[in-house]
């Protein structure tokens, strides 16, 4: 029955004991299997994973009258009903306050429990709202076609395309390197959803989408992810190359008053391991330690991994200044004189206009964009691994 990718593992909170996480999600698919079997207007598609904490499967419009573009959706539940409703409430708010924001995954619905959606009326309400929702289909049909389940469910849009694990993966079995202008571009998307961080948006459901800015008004949202990581990256639908945005926000946390910068500098360490992880995954899996101090350029630092040009050997210089100084660090490891954020975006926006024509010539074709569009397709786009 489930068919959940390795790319699931993981994961830090542990609310359902440890070895019978897919225990508790073959019984959550089932029940939602169970509830959707009998939906005139949604389809269960299948799991597209679990952590330790819920379960993510999609769904699709059934549209019978085909009055409607093809639409699926996300639902993300917990493996037990009862448990993590606190984190799924904030999960919640903080993509409602996050919506509108280009780099952040987008919120479609939201419900504490579903039960309150429970159907009444009998055959003759049911059939009312089937012929309703042949002409339109709210999401708050999803919560209807549950409501005799349980619990807290989110909606979110769906994106075909994968996330980083799945790119860090392949970058390492296919001893390829990821042309600089990919890894500029994408680095510009990561530090953009930390921008998202620092402000609420607040947009509508199904609104438009805004790129972030650093903001200079004196307001801040002190969100920290505190999960950030390859699998919780995923990839954008129309432009592959140019929308990273970032998912599951079950452990995210608004820090106090004060905690401005510190908030700030979390997500950004997070995201710059991201960044080594994109450039040298064979780092990660030869049992060396990935974040070594190394002196380098008259400084210290850890990003050790790609800072060796026979290792690394065709990396923008730029970029590789730009991280050895995001790592960089005292004798005893402690931060010292790291970009801030509202730096690391200008320089990693400057990085991702450069053009093919500024690489030098040995790598002008894998920068181009010819060459790009390749990568895009074996990495991207080509479904040859079990996540499709
Ligand atoms: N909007 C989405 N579109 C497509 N796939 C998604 C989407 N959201 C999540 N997924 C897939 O489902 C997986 C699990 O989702 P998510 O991370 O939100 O759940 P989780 O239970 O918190 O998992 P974990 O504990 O591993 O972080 C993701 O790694 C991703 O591959």
């Amino acid at each position: 029955m489930m068919q959940t990718p390795v790319n699931q593992i993981g994961g830090a909170h542990l609310p359902v004991l440890e070895g019978t996480f897919l225990e508790h999600a073959q019984a959550r698919e089932l029940e939602i299997r169970n509830a959707f079997s009998k939906s005139g207007m949604w389809r269960f598609e299948k799991v597209l994973g679990h952590g330790s904490y819920g379960l993510t499967t999609l769904l699709s419009d059934k549209d019978p009258l085909n009055l409607r573009e093809p639409r699926q959706v996300v639902l993300k539940q917990p493996l037990i009903p009862d448990a993590d409703v606190d984190d799924f409430v904030l999960e919640a708010e903080a993509l409602q306050n996050l919506r509108g924001h280009a780099h952040i995954i987008q919120l479609i619905g939201y419900t504490a429990n579903v039960r309150d959606f429970r159907q009444r009326g009998g055959i003759l309400g049911r059939s009312l709202r089937r012929m309703r929702a042949a002409l339109h289909n709210p999401p708050e049909n999803v919560f209807r076609a549950l409501g005799r389940n349980q619990g807290p469910v989110i909606l979110l849009e769906y994106l075909q395309n994968g996330n980083l694990a799945r790119i860090v993966n392949k970058v390492h079995d296919n001893r390829t390197a990821l042309p600089s202008r990919v890894l500029w571009t994408w680095y510009h998307c990561l530090v953009s959803s930390c921008v998202a961080m620092t402000y609420r948006k607040e947009g509508p459901a199904g609104g438009p989408l805004e790129f972030e800015e650093p903001q200079n008004n004196g307001v801040h949202y002190r969100l920290m992810h505190n999960d950030i990581a390859p699998r919780n990256v995923m990839i954008g639908e129309r432009e592959p190359l140019d929308r990273l945005l970032l998912i599951d926000f079950g452990m995210a946390r608004q820090g106090p008053r004060g905690y401005e910068r510190s908030a700030e500098k979390e997500n950004l360490y997070a995201i710059n391991e991201v960044m080594l992880m994109l450039i040298n995954p064979r780092r990660m899996t030869n049992g060396e330690e990935s974040l070594r101090p190394m002196p380098w350029n008259g400084m210290l630092t850890l990003a050790s991994s790609v800072l060796d040009e026979k290792e690394v050997p065709h990396l923008d210089p730029q970029l590789r200044l730009l991280l050895s100084e995001s790592f960089r660090c005292t004798s005893d490891r402690r931060p010292l004189d790291r970009p801030t954020l509202a730096e690391t975006f200008e320089r990693t926006r400057r990085g991702a206009q450069k053009q093919a024509t500024a690489y030098p010539a040995v790598v002008r074709q894998h920068e181009s964009d010819a060459g790009i569009r390749g990568i895009i397709q074996t990495l991207i786009l080509d479904a040859d691994d079990e996540w499709d």
